[in-house]
């Protein structure tokens, strides 16, 4: 039977092995480093720590031994914080095994780097690219471990991988589709987390519905430039891993980026902000990178430029709101 290796059994890492192991036709190990997550996976087949009460798939089995989850394993899922992949994984590479499939689910850019997370995997594993795929699209965990039916982007450039990925991810309530563009799904999914931390923002100020469209939509429109500008078809952006996501981040309650900014936004200090979130919320440090790769491509990001100064350069909400609404008038355009 074809085993998959998830390497975090953080929110994202549990409820997609939960996925893969609902969906029957492969055999799923969680790595975690915490070992009373493991054991609670094992013995009560629960992850209290991210789903508290929540009932894991009892076929799923967890590992503190990354060697031993790794073993083997025809794929291995990565879902670690985007800048720890690097660590995280020089740590792996030697236990991955010769034609396993790598798959990131992670929605960032790499600080100092700019690459990608597909691009970190390669660069460290020496796996080639053919067989690194990434998943994206509009998939709070949550929702997901609750088995609420949800889609999502199986995206490869090697199409038959994407397509092997697919089949055991599909389920009565995940339905995976696949593409070949991996840099439109993945910058799709590192972008709408700082357009949701700057939606956030304006939910944290008290703004309304008119606001959060014009974000959403304005964010699309700067997400098209740059993805375009580094090699993307700008239809998948208008897909799950672009739209797709971005309606689902920047309207949930339960999105990290988004309940980040509207802490923010509501008052609070970045420093407050900062100490009581525990879970990842990869737009703060990626809209640095982000930005950086607008500079370099000539791609203009208004919203990203807006939330860099908020996130690490003291720009008040209300100082950025102005200096938005201020900028220059011109014609309505989509991307370029
Ligand atoms: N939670 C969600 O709804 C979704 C998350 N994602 C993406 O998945 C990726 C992982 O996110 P989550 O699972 O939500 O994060 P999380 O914060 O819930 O879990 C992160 C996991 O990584 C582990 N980890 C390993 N090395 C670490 C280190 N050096 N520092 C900190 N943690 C380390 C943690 O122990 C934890 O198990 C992110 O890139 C996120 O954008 C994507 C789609 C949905
Ligand atoms: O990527 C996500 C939904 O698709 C999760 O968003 P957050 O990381 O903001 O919680």
């Amino acid at each position: 039977m074809t085993k998959v290796a998830v390497m975090g059994s953080g929110s994202w890492g549990t409820a997609f092995a939960n996925v893969i192991a609902d969906a029957g036709a492969a055999e799923v190990v969680v790595y975690g480093r915490r070992s009373a997550v493991v054991d609670a996976i094992n013995q009560r087949h629960e992850n209290p720590a991210y789903f508290p009460g929540m009932a894991l798939n009892p076929a799923l089995t967890a590992t503190a031994d990354a060697a031993k989850a790794l073993a083997e394993a025809d794929f291995v899922v990565l879902a670690v914080p985007s800048q720890t992949l690097r660590d995280n994984l020089a740590a792996w590479r030697e236990h991955i095994s010769g034609e396993a499939v790598l798959v990131s689910l992670m929605k960032g850019v790499e600080l100092g780097t700019c690459r990608r997370m597909s691009e970190v995997a390669t660069e460290v594993s020496g796996v080639p690219a053919d067989r690194v795929a990434v998943v994206s699209g509009p998939n709070l965990a949550r929702e997901i471990a609750e088995r609420q039916p949800a889609t999502a982007v199986m995206a490869c450039r090697h199409e038959p991988t994407a397509v092997r990925l697919q089949d055991i991810c599909k389920s009565a309530y995940f339905r995976p589709y696949t593409a070949t563009d991996v840099v439109g799904v993945e910058l799709g999914g590192a972008v709408k987390n700082v357009i949701a931390l700057a939606v956030g923002v304006a939910v944290g100020m008290g703004f309304g519905d008119n606001a959060q469209a014009s974000l959403i939509t304005r964010g699309l429109a700067e997400t098209v430039r740059l993805a375009v500008s580094l090699g993307a078809d700008e239809h998948t952006l208008a897909g799950l891993a672009g739209l797709g996501d971005l309606v689902a981040t920047c309207g949930s309650p339960l999105s990290r980026n988004r309940t980040f900014g509207e802490k923010l936004g509501s008052g609070m200090t970045l420093e407050e902000v900062v100490a009581e979130t525990s879970q990842t919320a990869e737009g703060v440090k990626s809209s640095e990178s982000v930005l950086e790769l607008a500079r370099r491509t000539g791609a203009e990001m208004p919203i990203t430029e807006a939330v860099v100064a908020m996130m690490h350069h003291d720009l008040s909400p209300a100082e950025a709101l102005a200096a938005f609404m201020s900028r220059r008038s011109k014609p309505e355009r989509y991307g370029f």
